[in-house]
């Protein structure tokens, strides 16, 4: 906190910068950083802002976003926790009526947040308007005390991020000012009467936000474990490649370079789609504070497909990499566990992927029909009824296979939406054919996502200021990218006719060609996202390559080496070896 004070660093914009980081398994306050103090800064009108802003920013009121339930966590329309205006006391009054409107899971709110915004059913006059987020105070701002009313607790250990303190909390008749829910975009006046906004989901624009803010994070986190098992791997000699011959460094193994070099570029490409995403939320944001909504659903289906995309490609990266350090990876000192378990979540938490890629998907169907029936349509997917244009760019160039990307991801919507038509020709029922569809579905997001990914990525590249060397790496490393994402997904390509299987032989061979190619560039490649060892924190992946005198020096610091005999010998170890068990 005090390095972000020293920086002058907006508390909101803590959470893209790597301050998180030097906390590895998770942190208490990144709740507070991220979601509350955004919460505040768009959700709150300028009056609630003067109020509570300051106080957030000297950390006198520590918050977190308090919307999850027991019982939902996707469907946020059917939270249980409800905020009944009282017009008598100009109160709203949040209870919590059963065991599955118990809120569960916030970040931080266990033991070290006073305040939440918390998402709740807004009733007025006796009608129900939704979830709708308020400011609750939670614990005494002196004594840190839960007030009357609240009931709070830490909802146990988890796979991961256990520095975190997730917690519960219930509500019993506790009351609260109606100026404490957050009114920029909706409002109750003080005669009960409700005043709705301009879009009915700019109550979701945290989620928003934070999805935007996760990709830039994933691409942080997968950027670390590359540097990791990179260097690891030009530190580790084993086996022989050829017999007889000195044992290589691992990165030798065209094995290895396949599981990291392709990693490495997947960095790059998250980061420049997130880079992308941000200035598309920056421009939405302006827009809407002109009233302006236009662009609001692009924004979503986008934030949900590169959220999706990222958590998804992160995860398994690191994973790989873990995979990559063979047995050492395995090791906490590595840091690669806690890079796991610190990344896998945010497949499940602001949205669980599939959720938001059936979100996608239904843009996609949308899209795709309004676009048939000549109806305007938003620009990320224009493409899903324009004209092919696979013949004007050179055969197998970065365009070719860019519009070989696009082609058979329209393809595959067109495909599905027949399906959907046929399902619900069976089903007369369209929810019932979705279901049925879905899986199909999912597909379609993934594809029109990691289209959407590979044109970043090109794009960016092409017009990136670089020297002509930095610039023909990253050249290599996307085109890299973009085959090893096309030999991933071949049936696609085949499918739509884009590609042949000559196609992808001869794509698959060039492939090989790049590992090669890209092998001496991996360690400056990493070198150059230029992570402090302090914040990679990492026995295998330090500056120095110092491997074994690391681990060995990390191993001194476990407890069990503090005595020669442990405890245990004495208590149970001993007793048993002189049973004659
Ligand atoms: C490595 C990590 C480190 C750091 C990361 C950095 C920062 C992160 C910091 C902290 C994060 C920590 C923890 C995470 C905290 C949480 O998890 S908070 C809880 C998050 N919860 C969710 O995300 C819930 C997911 N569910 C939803 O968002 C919604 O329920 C839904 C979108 C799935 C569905 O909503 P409904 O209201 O039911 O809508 P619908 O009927 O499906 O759709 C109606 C139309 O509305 C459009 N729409 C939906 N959402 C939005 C939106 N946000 N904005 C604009 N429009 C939206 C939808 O597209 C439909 O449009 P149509 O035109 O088709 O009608
Ligand atoms: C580490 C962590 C931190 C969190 N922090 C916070 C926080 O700070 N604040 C907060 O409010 N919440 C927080 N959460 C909660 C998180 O947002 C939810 O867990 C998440 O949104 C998923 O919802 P769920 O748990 O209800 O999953 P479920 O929706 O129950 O998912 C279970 C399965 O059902 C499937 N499913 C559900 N609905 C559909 C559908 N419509 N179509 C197809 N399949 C479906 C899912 O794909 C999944 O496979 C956190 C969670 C975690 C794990």
């Amino acid at each position: 906190m005090r390095k972000l004070a020293e920086h002058n660093i907006p508390l909101r914009e803590a959470s893209i910068t790597q301050v998180h980081s030097v906390l590895r398994d998770g942190n208490p306050l990144i709740v507070h950083t991220s979601m509350f103090a955004n919460a505040l800064a768009s959700l709150a009108n300028p009056k609630q802002q003067q109020q509570w802003v300051p106080l957030a920013e000297k950390n006198r009121i520590i918050g977190t976003y308090a919307q999850t339930e027991i019982g939902h966590g996707t469907f946020v329309r059917g939270l249980e926790t409800t905020a009944i205006f009282d017009p008598e006391t100009k109160e709203f009054v949040l209870h919590s009526p059963t065991i599955t409107s118990t809120k569960w899971w916030p970040g931080g709110l266990g033991k070290t947040a006073n305040a939440a915004i918390v998402m709740a059913q807004l009733y007025t006059q006796g009608k129900c308007y939704g979830p709708h987020p308020f400011f609750v105070q939670l614990r005494d701002f002196d004594t840190h005390h839960s007030l009357p009313g609240v009931i709070l607790g830490e909802i146990g250990p988890r796979l991961g991020i256990n520095s975190q303190d997730n917690g519960y909390l219930r509500f019993d008749h506790y009351r609260i000012p109606r100026t404490n829910m957050l009114m920029r975009h909706s409002q109750v006046l003080e005669d009960g009467s409700y005043v709705k906004p301009i879009h009915n989901k700019l109550s979701y624009g945290t989620m928003v936000w934070t999805r935007v803010a996760i990709v830039h994070s994933c691409s942080k986190k997968l950027a670390c474990a590359v540097t990791i098992a990179t260097r690891y791997s030009a530190v580790r000699h084993q086996s022989e490649l050829v017999p007889g011959k000195p044992e290589p460094q691992i990165l030798e193994y065209q094995t290895q370079q396949y599981k990291l070099l392709p990693h490495i570029a997947s960095v790059f490409a998250i980061l420049f789609s997130a880079s992308s995403v941000l200035r598309m939320q920056r421009n939405v944001a302006a827009s809407i504070s002109k009233g302006n909504v236009e662009l609001l659903p692009e924004l979503h289906i986008l934030s949900c497909a590169m959220k999706a995309l990222s958590s998804q490609d992160s995860t398994q990266g690191i994973e790989t990499c873990r995979l990559a350090c063979g047995g050492h990876g395995y090791i906490a000192s590595s840091g690669l566990p806690s890079l796991y378990t610190s990344t896998t979540c945010t497949i499940t938490y602001e949205g669980e992927n599939t959720v938001l890629l059936l979100q996608v998907a239904r843009y996609l169907i949308k899209s795709y029909r309004a676009g048939l029936e000549g109806l305007p349509v938003l620009p990320s997917v224009m493409y899903l009824t324009a004209p092919s244009a696979m013949h004007q760019s050179p055969p197998l160039s970065n365009q070719a296979l860019i519009e070989a990307f696009r082609i058979s991801s329209a393809n595959l919507v067109k495909e599905t939406e027949s399906r959907l038509c046929r399902q619900f020709n069976l089903e007369q029922n369209f929810h019932y054919a979705w279901n049925r569809c879905s899986v199909a579905l999912v597909h379609c997001a993934e594809l029109h996502s990691r289209y959407y990914m590979c044109e970043k990525f090109l794009s960016t590249v092409e017009s990136i200021r670089a020297s002509d060397r930095v610039r023909s790496v990253l050249q290599d490393l996307c085109r890299l990218y973009l085959i090893h994402h096309i030999t991933l997904n071949q049936g696609h390509f085949l499918r739509s006719g884009t590609l042949s299987g000559v196609d992808l032989s001869t794509l698959e061979e060039e492939m090989y060609e790049l590992l090669a190619k890209l092998r001496p560039q991996a360690v400056p490649l990493v070198d150059a996202f230029d992570f402090r060892d302090e914040l990679l924190g990492s026995t295998l992946g330090a500056w120095d390559g110092r491997v074994y005198e690391r681990l060995y020096e990390e191993a001194q610091k476990s407890p069990l080496n503090k005595t020669d005999v442990s405890k245990a010998y004495h208590k149970y170890l001993q007793p048993l070896m002189k049973s004659n068990l």
